[in-house]
């Protein structure tokens, strides 16, 4: 029988990859992304057309690109992962400074293939994203968001207990180890992990923890929406949150934790916005077959319909489970969760996004933005929908006849 050793190989930088195809498992025809794709493909002229109507205009111009630092680019180098950064600007204000804040993502693939121990396989993604967190601080990025659960493979498909293992309390392991680094470059972190309750009954979640810029912890988010499709068999594990929409005042504004199936709620991604939230970030672990077509769409949507900017990360790589599973859908048993596509990319309130990093590289992407003010209008038309006496806001044109 072929294990999971014979059919994959890791590569210098820790990315796994098929034999038959080294480099470019994940791949969209050979390319990297949708964008090296089409700039490959078009000419410079058509490319720019197409850019402008599938990323937007950012103050009436594309996104500009940003130099970084070369102990950054050598980090990137050395290690394997791309490094990419841009910057959203905004109309000046006359009456006002603006807030610039330089915000990071990073997506990855796992370090070690799923059937080493586990205390091996958390400890390799410590080392595995190191390097990329210390570029993030070299960049001088003042908030940086992981990826969903990144401290182990997306087990949750296969309905195992086994994976439990992997959950810590919020003040566990993974957040003294980025509670140093957080720290050391004066950065914001968001970890999303597996929670261990311990103070009840070890009741486990899906969630992200707000580590401050002096290493403190801020605060906590729960995921608010589980997925019940196709593999994604979380409610074996957790359930749907308790913590509601919290938003996080840090040092450099108001974020909020948007986790994964989440974005598919456009309520959701109101409720962080009605308390405040100027950037909301969406850790993800989605494959192509079930949600690469709507990936570019729904959080762009959520910061022009909230006013917010929105920083999407999603994992990569195909995760092979040592046993095979079915998910009550009726496909025969697999070991794998199919391909976790990358993809990740920021949006903001003007329509504009940045391009996304690779489908099947680790990668972190930064870019610059000027937070600006929201407005509060639907809270109160929230408020009012909700109570037994609502009558719908409807104005009837007085000369329709009703029978
Ligand atoms: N992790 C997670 O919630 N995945 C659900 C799949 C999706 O939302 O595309």
């Amino acid at each position: 029988m072929n294990t999971r050793e014979d059919k994959i190989v890791t590569s210098e930088n820790g990315e796994e990859n098929d034999k038959e195809s080294p480099g470019k498992e994940g791949s969209i025809c050979g390319f990297d992304s949708l964008n090296q794709l089409l700039s490959s493909s078009l000419k410079p002229q058509v490319y720019q057309e197409v850019t402008r109507l599938l990323q937007g205009l950012n103050c009436g111009k594309p996104l500009e690109s940003v130099a970084l630092p070369d102990s950054a680019t050598t980090l990137s180098s050395n290690h394997g992962f791309d490094l990419k950064a841009f910057s959203f600007h905004a109309d000046k204000e006359l009456m006002r400074e603006p807030r610039i804040v330089r915000v990071g993502l990073i997506q990855n693939s796992i370090a070690l293939p799923t059937t080493h121990p586990f205390l091996d396989q958390k400890r390799a993604l410590f080392q595995k994203l190191k390097p990329i967190i210390e570029a993030a601080g070299a960049s001088g990025v003042n908030i940086l968001c992981l990826q969903e659960a990144w401290t182990m493979p997306f087990g949750f498909c296969t309905r195992e207990k086994s994976w439990c293992e992997f959950a810590e309390p919020v003040d566990g392991e993974s957040t003294q180890f980025l509670s140093g680094l957080a720290q050391k470059y004066n950065m914001v972190i968001v970890s999303p992990i597996l929670e261990r309750d311990v103070n009840h009954g070890e009741t486990i979640w899906n969630t992200a923890v707000i580590i401050g810029n002096h290493g403190n912890i801020i605060g906590n988010h729960r995921k608010n929406h589980i997925p019940r499709v196709g593999d994604f068999n979380e409610s074996t594990y957790y359930m749907e949150g308790n913590t509601g929409h919290p938003v996080f005042e840090t040092a450099y504004g108001r974020i909020a934790v948007n986790i994964c199936y989440g974005r598919h709620h456009p309520l959701n991604w109101m409720g962080f916005g009605l308390n405040g939230a100027e950037i909301v970030f969406n850790p993800s672990a989605t494959v192509g077959e079930l949600s690469e077509p709507m990936w570019p769409i729904e959080a762009r949507n959520a910061a022009i319909g909230n006013s917010y900017f929105v920083g999407s990360i999603n994992r990569i790589g195909t995760e092979v489970f040592p046993n095979p599973f079915t998910s009550g859908d009726g496909k025969p048993q697999h070991t794998d969760f199919g391909h976790f596509y990358g993809s990740s990319y920021f949006s903001a309130p003007d329509a504009s996004c940045t391009p996304s990093l690779s489908r099947h590289r680790d990668g972190l992407i930064i870019s610059d933005m000027d937070l600006t003010a929201r407005y509060d209008m639907y809270a109160d038309m929230l408020a009012h929908y909700v109570k037994p006496d609502f009558a719908p806001q409807i104005i009837t044109d007085p000369l329709l006849q009703k029978v």
